[in-house]
Formats: structure tokens, C-alpha cells, sequence
């Protein structure tokens, strides 16, 4: 738990929004925060279900003022088997974006789509696609693309076994945060969070939202989600948002939801309930700035001490 001499900077402690303010970007007064909405969804192979769940959500948060919406990993489809995701993939020119695309713009907010099949150029060579992380501004266009760079292949004795790699390519690259009405937003896919090292690339390269649309799995979810999400946050003195499936997707996958925002000081601000749903947090980019000036941990770091961590371990 925090000790009790951190009161200055706890007093200030969660606010998760509950009423019905609406206060767009484009309203917000000096001094006035920005709105996030985090979404939650049990994604199925039904594409337009799960279209139509998307959009209800965002417009229901575009309706109560945020800026932002965040929708999770695989929130276009998860499919029953290898074949069926690989059949309902669409490229990023496809109708889908078109229509996530006109989402955004009809609700005039911002949209991570926390990751979406990808079809990308190399299918006719390699029959493997993309998980894309895809942000949109609020006129439709796509703004940045991430593609999930650390793939999900486990084996647990538990029961999971998932291999991603069987049917995604890697990304090769971390893309630079985005400048958004929120904040300057890095992003990664799920998996990816139990990998410190892109959240420090991130962070040094200025974002203040870090992330992490996920479909985590209930075991994994139950011993690891929010203390990683919260590390990420306190590390790296980011706010870290992490959109999320939940429940049955089919016969063979279930997902953990707990979709949450956390602050810089790594205080949960904001979680969803039970089912798809939204939950809300402000966007105190000042209360960020005050964090990181009270306890400058990136001014402390000792790069001439960690040349080895980026060289892969011989196992
Ligand atoms: O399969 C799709 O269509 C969408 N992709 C996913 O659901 C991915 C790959 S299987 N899931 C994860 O990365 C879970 C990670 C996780 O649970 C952990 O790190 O503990």
C-alpha cells in the first residue's frame, strides 16, 4: 500500500466521472481537464455485432463530452479458430475502417482501436496478418498505426495455450506518441505490457498516456493485469489506459475484462463493472507534471549502468 507520507499527492486521490457532464475539447475552458472513456466488449466472429456494440459505446461517450474512446484489442472480431480470423481479416483501406472511420467523425472524438486483424501487403507471401493498433482523429483519419510487436505463444499448464505467432507477423517498430486532445498518447497492444522496455521508449519519447488494449485471459488477468498496468504507470509517472475484452468469445476463449485507467501516481481511477460497458477518467496533465517534478525518477536514472538490458538473454 502507499505509506501515509505520501498524503500531499493522495489527497488529490481517484476521481472517476459518473455524471452526465458533457464538455468537448472544443468547449473546455482554461483549466478544465479532457474526458477519456475506456471501453469493455466481449467480442465475437460477428463483425457487425460487434461494429454496432462499438459504435453504441461511442456514442454514448461521445455524448457525455469525452475527447477520447478507447476500444480494445480485437474489438472488430475474435474468431472460433486460425482460419476463421484469418478469413475476416480486412486491409487498413478495407469497409471496416471506412466505417470506424465515419464513427469518429459523426461523434467528433478520437478513436484508439486497440487492435484491429490487419491484412496487410506481404498475405499473398506469408497468409499471416497484422495486430494493428490504429488511432483516428475526430474528422476519420487514420493518425498512427502500431502493429503488436511481442506475440502472445503460451503454453500454461492451467490449459491456456495460445499461439499468435501462428496466424500474426510482429511488428518491427515502436511508433512515436501521438499528439492528441487528451495527450500525447504511446501505444502498444496486450502482450506487450509485460515488456517494460517499450513503455521507457515511449515515456522518453514524450508520451504521457501509455496504452495497452487488451484480451487478456482470466488466469493471467487474475495474477498479473492491474499490478503490471499499475507498475507501468508509477515507472513511467504516465497515466495508463487500458480498454479491455471480458467474458465468452467462443467455446475455446474467455477473456479477464477489468478495463481501467491509472494515474501517474498509480492509483486506479477509473474500472469498468461486470459486461461491456465504459468507464471515465479526466486527463490532469498539470497533476502529471507535478508527479514527475516531486520525484524526478527520470532525471535519477543510471543509463551507464544498463547497457546489457537491451542484449537478449542466452537461455
Ligand atoms: O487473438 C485475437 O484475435 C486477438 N489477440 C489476442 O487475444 C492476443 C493474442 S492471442 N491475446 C493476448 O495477447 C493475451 C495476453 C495475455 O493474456 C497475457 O499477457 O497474460
Amino acid at each position: 500500500m502507499l505509506g501515509s507520507g505520501c498524503g500531499r499527492l493522495l489527497g488529490r486521490a481517484a476521481r472517476v466521472i459518473t455524471g452526465l457532464w458533457v464538455r468537448k475539447m472544443s468547449s473546455l475552458g482554461a483549466g478544465q481537464k479532457p474526458l477519456i472513456a475506456v471501453c469493455q466488449m466481449t467480442s465475437t466472429s460477428d463483425k457487425e455485432k460487434n461494429f454496432s456494440t462499438c459504435s453504441r459505446l461511442v456514442q454514448e461517450a461521445s455524448a457525455r463530452g469525452a475527447s477520447m474512446v478507447f476500444l480494445p484489442e480485437a474489438c472488430d472480431y475474435i474468431g472460433g479458430s486460425t482460419e476463421e480470423t484469418l478469413n475476416l481479416a480486412e486491409p487498413l483501406q478495407g469497409d471496416l475502417i471506412q466505417r470506424y472511420s465515419g464513427l469518429a467523425r459523426d461523434s467528433s472524438v478520437w478513436l484508439s482501436l486497440g487492435g484491429f486483424h490487419e491484412k496487410g501487403s506481404d498475405w499473398d507471401k506469408d497468409r499471416r496478418i497484422s495486430n494493428s493498433h490504429v488511432i483516428l482523429d475526430a474528422a476519420g483519419n487514420i493518425v498512427s498505426i502500431y502493429r503488436k510487436a511481442h506475440l502472445f505463444d503460451v503454453e500454461l499448464q492451467s490449459g491456456i495455450t495460445l499461439r499468435e505467432s501462428g496466424f500474426t507477423v510482429p511488428g518491427g517498430e515502436i511508433v512515436p506518441p501521438v499528439s492528441t486532445p487528451v495527450g500525447k498518447v504511446g501505444l502498444a497492444v496486450c502482450y506487450d505490457l509485460r515488456f517494460p522496455e517499450i513503455s521507457l521508449v515511449l515515456s522518453r519519447e514524450g508520451a504521457e498516456i501509455l496504452t495497452y488494449p487488451s484480451a487478456f485471459t482470466i488466469t493471467t488477468g487474475l495474477a498479473h493485469w492491474e499490478v503490471l498496468l499499475r507498475a507501468r504507470a508509477i515507472e513511467n509517472q504516465c497515466y495508463v489506459v487500458a480498454a479491455a475484452q471480458t467474458g465468452l468469445h467462443n467455446t475455446r476463449r474467455t477473456s479477464y475484462g477489468h478495463a481501467m485507467v491509472v494515474d501517474p501516481w498509480g492509483v486506479v481511477v477509473a474500472q469498468c463493472t461486470d459486461g461491456t460497458g465504459l468507464c471515465y477518467a479526466e486527463i490532469d496533465l498539470p497533476y502529471l507534471q507535478r508527479v514527475r517534478r516531486e520525484m524526478p525518477v527520470q532525471d535519477h536514472r543510471r543509463p551507464d549502468l544498463y547497457g546489457g538490458i537491451t542484449r537478449k538473454t542466452s537461455s
